[in-house]
């Protein structure tokens, strides 16, 4: 089973090269924003606690997210292996993450980050939001907020997964196709 943790600021790219590598390689692709967006959508309880912090731009309570994210794992027992987009977010959660990938006899592959400047990436974020319909990148305090969010909470997941090895990052500005490029000779050469 390989599990790979796409890493990346808030328009990295993240979901766009996460459609690639999933038919390359066979994964689950699992996107917490996406599934966030989801339970949102059909007004679930999960939506219900999600929503403030999401409109905000801030991280939904860990205990929340770890629980959705598990619950959806386990939905693909016979997964070739997972692709974690969104997931880990926070140094706790990557804590339960290393402490459940072994409770289905797995762990954490290998965590690649998408790297782009900030100011390229909150341009992209208010260009997205004028055809993605998403609040959080209509408004630039909001897309500021999950930049902070992710400088405080985000950022230390590197120095993590440096110390066990895991930690690898590409050039995330270019063709689609070149990043991809980027992606997928990291994945062939762990
Ligand atoms: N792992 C996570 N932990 C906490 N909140 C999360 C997590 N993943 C997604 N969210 C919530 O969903 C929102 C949207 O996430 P996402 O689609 O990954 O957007 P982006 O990477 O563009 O900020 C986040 O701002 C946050 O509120």
């Amino acid at each position: 089973m390989i599990n790979i943790v796409l890493f990346g600021k808030p328009g990295a790219g993240k979901g766009t090269q996460a459609e690639f590598l999933k038919e390359k390689y066979n994964l689950t692709h699992l996107s917490t924003g996406d599934i966030f967006r989801f339970n949102l959508k059909n007004d679930t309880e999960l939506g219900k606690k999600a929503r403030v912090f999401m409109d905000n731009g801030e991280l939904v309570p860990c205990e929340v997210t770890t629980a959705m994210l598990i619950d959806e794992v386990n939905k693909h027992p016979d997964s070739a292996g997972f692709l974690f987009d969104g997931y880990p977010r926070t140094l706790d959660q990557a804590e339960a993450l290393d402490k459940f990938l072994p409770t289905i006899g797995s762990s954490v592959t290998a965590t690649i980050a998408l790297e782009a400047d900030d100011e390229i990436l909150v341009a992209r974020l208010l260009e997205r939001g004028k055809t993605s319909g998403r609040p959080d990148d209509q408004d630039e305090e909001k897309i500021r907020v999950r930049y902070q969010e992710y400088n405080e909470k985000t950022a230390p997941l590197i120095g993590y997964y440096k110390e066990q090895n895991k930690f690898h990052a590409v050039n995330g500005i270019g063709t689609i196709e070149e990043i991809t490029e980027r992606l997928t000779s990291v994945i062939d050469n762990l």
